[in-house]
């Protein structure tokens, strides 16, 4: 066991505690309030988990929260509706359509409808198009907490070879433009990868992002590398069940220079992220100063 543990979830509450100081900055300065509208469709119970994370943490960085939750009935005609209201009201500057969606909504046109500005997952193809062409953009949640902590911990990335285990359209591909602009060299590995071990074993960063539990063995990272695990894989264990990564942590924390834990990784940056957005989208509507918090 020799690597450092990034710990997301100190790193996350010191972000939080940085957007608070903003949100408070913005209120009394130009009183605006940032308010974040987060819809839920449906009851799965991980996702109630999570909305619920996210509106407490809302409110205890100053800002205000709207909940939606809609049926798991809900028609693709009734959600639009929603998002049309939302993008209409000024005190929404951010708006997250919990995924997955039901199957009778399709998630691109309702990820379509979402204002670009008001867009703070960074999911609508205008924000995608933006951040792959070096241009303003929200960029999604997870990707940009990766790259907090791992410039956090590497300090410039200029040069080194990443490598991005995963082609999502929410992790993995706008993970690999964050990187690539930041001057990495980048690989985007996935299931059609040939040797995946040796792809894998060159990288300097890893950021696995394929939802396939400890599908990563320790003895394939390189030794001092920089491994980012985003996946939360629910396992049974012992009658119980217990979250845990793409990566085979005991064996990667044996080699690695440093690796983030699962929980307590990735999952607290990806909320605290959507706070930043929040503030980030909220100051861009008002054409007030976008504070820097390390965002990209
Ligand atoms: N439009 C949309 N945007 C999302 O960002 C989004 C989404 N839909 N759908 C679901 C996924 C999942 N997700 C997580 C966020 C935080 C943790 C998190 O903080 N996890 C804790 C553990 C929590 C636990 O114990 O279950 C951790 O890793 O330490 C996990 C998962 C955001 N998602």
């Amino acid at each position: 066991m020799s690597a450092r543990i990034i710990d997301g979830k100190a790193f996350a509450a010191q972000l939080r505690r940085r957007v608070a100081a903003e949100v408070d900055r913005i209120r009394s300065g130009a009183g605006v309030t940032p308010g974040l509208a987060v819809v839920l469709v449906g009851d799965d119970p991980a996702s109630q988990v999570y909305v619920r994370a996210k509106g407490r943490q809302t409110v205890e960085v100053g800002m205000e929260s709207f909940e939606h939750r809609l049926p798991d009935t809900t028609s693709e005609a009734d959600l639009l509706a929603l998002i049309g209201r939302l993008n209409a009201d000024v005190r929404v500057h951010g708006i997250l359509v919990q995924l997955p969606l039901p199957p009778q909504i399709d998630p691109a046109h309702v990820l379509d409808a979402i204002s670009p500005e008001k867009d703070v997952d960074g999911f609508h193809v205008v924000n995608a198009g933006r951040l792959s062409t070096g241009q303003e953009a929200m960029v999604p949640c997870t990707p940009l907490g990766c790259l907090m902590m791992l410039r956090a911990e590497l300090g410039v990335l200029a040069g080194k070879r990443a490598v991005v285990v995963g082609r999502s359209n929410i992790v993995g591909k706008p993970m690999a433009q964050l990187l690539l602009a930041d001057d990495c060299t980048v690989t985007i590995a996935h299931s059609r990868t040939r040797d995946l071990r040796a792809v894998v074993r060159s990288a300097d960063i890893v950021v696995a992002a394929v939802g396939r539990p400890r599908m990563i063995p320790g003895d394939w990272i390189r030794p001092g590398a920089t491994v980012i695990d985003v996946g939360i894989n629910r396992i049974a264990a012992g009658g119980k069940t217990r979250l845990v990564g793409d990566v085979d942590y005991d064996g990667a924390a044996d080699v690695a220079g440093a690796i983030t834990p699962v929980p307590g990784g990735v999952g607290p940056m990806t909320i605290a992220c959507l706070l930043s957005n929040t503030l980030t989208a909220c100051c861009r509507i008002h054409g007030l100063p976008a504070p820097d918090l390390g965002n990209a």
